[in-house]
């Protein structure tokens, strides 16, 4: 999906601006808009002073001059409120359009990642660039009131305009090479920036020092980072030359026009000329300084806009519900699936019937596609070719929402989220977050009651060392956590424990599924599913049945019993295994 046109997007993100803050966004442009035309008029004043209307030039001198003081007070406040409220708005939008994606594409694909990332990083930039745009909105319109003024004098001295043209042009010029420049050298930085930060943090620095990497990695941090600097300095120098030519231009027009008033006109009007011309110098400034803003503006406006297409193309419509209980099971029929952006099958043709009821175990080698099975499961990416079905309906007609309101599990990249250990626990079922007896109850499914009660404060401690009375929880505890908050949900069609106790020691792997399997078992009446993928044979032995996946294929499906009497790559892998264990 392309990202839309720049100026397709101007109106839409204006109009954001608007919709969400009607009256201050008009009141800050208009304000904005009027602060600086007092002082484009002050040339006229000076020009009645010296022509001898004192008092009209006097008074105009004083006008201008409160109005400039009370306009500006006026638009700082009114900005500053504008700019705090669509700040708040804004991010809202992003993280509710990133949440309304049914699909977790946008999370995983590198290009999609980096929009997203300047999109972030905009969006706090974005509040700001509003004003910048109105700012330059009226540093234009103060240009042109200037070019008015100048006017009076003779329709000549409006060529001091154009003389002051390039010197916009060059700085929107300007703005746009150095921006090619750190695209150019974003990888140096990018690389630069990942080895700062092997250098600096103790997982990776333990590494580098125990097998003497530390100098090498510094000397590449260093070489990385010249290269980055030589290229922004050229640019920028290349820039500052082209700058330089502009603005001398633009002194020789302003020399020349006042020379040529002198010969031509009165002193009054060497005057206007003299001070307009000053004004105009300034606003030329402005206007150049805030081309940068205004481009990362459009910028910023053009991924918002992306985004919101692609959070309305990626919203389903499905409306049927999941059943409330599973009577037959869930069936692949000829399912294949490649990684959007992807040419690769990384599965393929797979067809599995998974009876309701069932605990069945998915192994295989690294990346032969057990977690990509789970997340077509679970409704994060359709197939590519063929259907799920749940009790014969077709996972795509079912509401993903709804669906995934009946979905329980952990997973092995879990979160850690850094709240009070109840809250942490408790959002794996938010209707039941609140409720003590739930989130007990999860917490021994997950055998983590020993982590809760090491806790402090046990449920009420704040998790994560980087808070005021937090507790740092060890990688195992944290997986027990997570385990506990995949547990909050008492009814699920489906539950998926993708690895999640990778980090358990197998015996206690063992234990905890062994409990699970018999609770799912003896809670049998919901026709749940329960799916486990895991690499230690102990444990998935205990499944009802076991899926091999071997080079994005389904090479074997059945009962332990059966797997080993087939004498398969299951029954290979067992063994060697088992051996190694006795
Ligand atoms: N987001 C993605 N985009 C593109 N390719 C992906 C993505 N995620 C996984 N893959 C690829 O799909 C294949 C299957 O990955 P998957 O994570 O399903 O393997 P796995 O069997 O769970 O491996 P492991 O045991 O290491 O967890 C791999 O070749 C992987 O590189």
């Amino acid at each position: 999906m392309t990202e839309p046109r720049t100026l397709a997007t101007l109106g839409r993100t204006l109009r954001r601006a608007y919709d969400a803050e009607p009256r201050l966004a008009l009141a800050a442009m208009l304000v904005t808009l009027v602060a600086a035309a007092p002082g484009a008029l002050l040339a006229i004043w000076m020009k009645y002073l010296v022509d001898g209307r004192v008092w009209a030039g006097a008074t105009g001198i004083a006008a201008s001059c409160v109005a400039v003081w009370l306009l500006r007070l006026l638009a700082v406040r009114v900005s500053r409120k504008f700019r705090m409220r669509i700040a708040v708005a804004l991010e809202t939008h992003v993280a509710r359009m990133q949440a309304t994606v049914d699909t977790i594409e946008h999370h995983e694909r590198p290009e999609y990642l980096d929009r997203l990332a300047v999109l972030r990083e905009a969006t706090f930039q974005l509040d700001h660039l509003y004003q910048s745009l109105f700012a330059t909105i009226s540093a234009l319109a103060c240009l042109a009131l200037t070019t008015a003024v100048l006017a009076t004098v003779s329709a000549w001295t409006i060529l001091l305009t154009l003389f002051a043209a390039p010197t916009i042009a060059v700085s929107a010029w300007r703005s746009g090479k150095l921006r090619q420049a750190e695209e150019q050298a974003a990888p140096a930085k990018r690389r630069q920036r990942h080895l700062f930060t092997l250098a600096t943090t103790p997982g990776p620095a333990k590494e580098l020092r125990v097998t003497g990497n530390q100098h090498d990695i510094a000397a590449a941090w260093h070489t990385h980072w010249q290269t980055w600097y030589t290229t922004m300095s050229r640019a920028q120098w290349a820039a500052g030359w082209w700058q330089a030519a502009a603005w001398g231009l633009f002194a020789a027009g302003y020399a020349a026009a006042v020379a040529w008033t002198t010969r031509t006109h009165g002193a009054a009007d060497v005057v206007l000329v003299v001070t307009a011309g000053a004004r105009l110098g300034q606003y030329v400034a402005m206007t150049a300084g805030e081309a940068d803003f205004v481009r990362l503006w459009l910028d910023a406006s053009r991924r918002l806009a992306w985004l919101e297409d692609y959070a309305a193309q990626h919203h389903g419509t499905a409306e049927q519900n999941p059943p409330r209980r599973l009577h037959h099971g869930i069936v692949f029929v000829n399912v294949s699936f490649q990684y959007p952006g992807t040419h690769t099958e990384v599965l393929h043709d797979v067809n599995l019937t998974i009876p309701a009821g069932a605990v069945v175990a998915i192994v295989g080698e690294n990346g032969a596609g057990k977690s990509t099975l789970v997340k077509l499961l679970c409704g994060l990416y359709p197939p590519t070719h063929g259907h799920i079905r749940v009790d014969g309906t077709d996972l795509r007609d079912i509401n993903p929402d709804a669906w995934r309101a009946r979905l329980a599990g952990a997973f092995q990249d879990f979160a850690q989220f850094e709240f009070a250990a109840r809250r942490s626990i408790g959002l794996g079922d938010l209707p039941h977050r609140d409720h003590h007896t739930s989130v007990t109850a999860a917490v021994t499914r997950a055998g983590a009651t020993d982590v809760v009660d090491k806790l402090p404060a046990g449920y009420d401690t704040q998790l994560g060392a980087r808070w005021p009375g937090g507790a740092e929880l060890s990688f195992g505890q944290w997986q027990r956590i997570a385990l506990a908050r995949g547990f909050m949900r008492d009814d699920p069609l489906l539950t998926v424990l993708d690895e999640p106790t990778a980090a358990l020691d197998a015996e206690t792997e063992h234990q905890l599924f062994e409990r699970y399997a018999a609770q799912s078992r003896a809670g049998h009446h919901q026709g749940s599913v329960t799916l486990l993928v895991s690499h230690r044979f102990s444990t998935v032995r205990m499944a009802d049945l076991i899926i091999v996946v071997q080079g994005s294929r389904v090479t074997e499906f059945g009962t332990h019993d059966a797997l080993m009497a087939g004498n398969g790559t299951y029954a290979e892998l067992y063994t060697i295994q088992a051996r190694a264990y006795r």
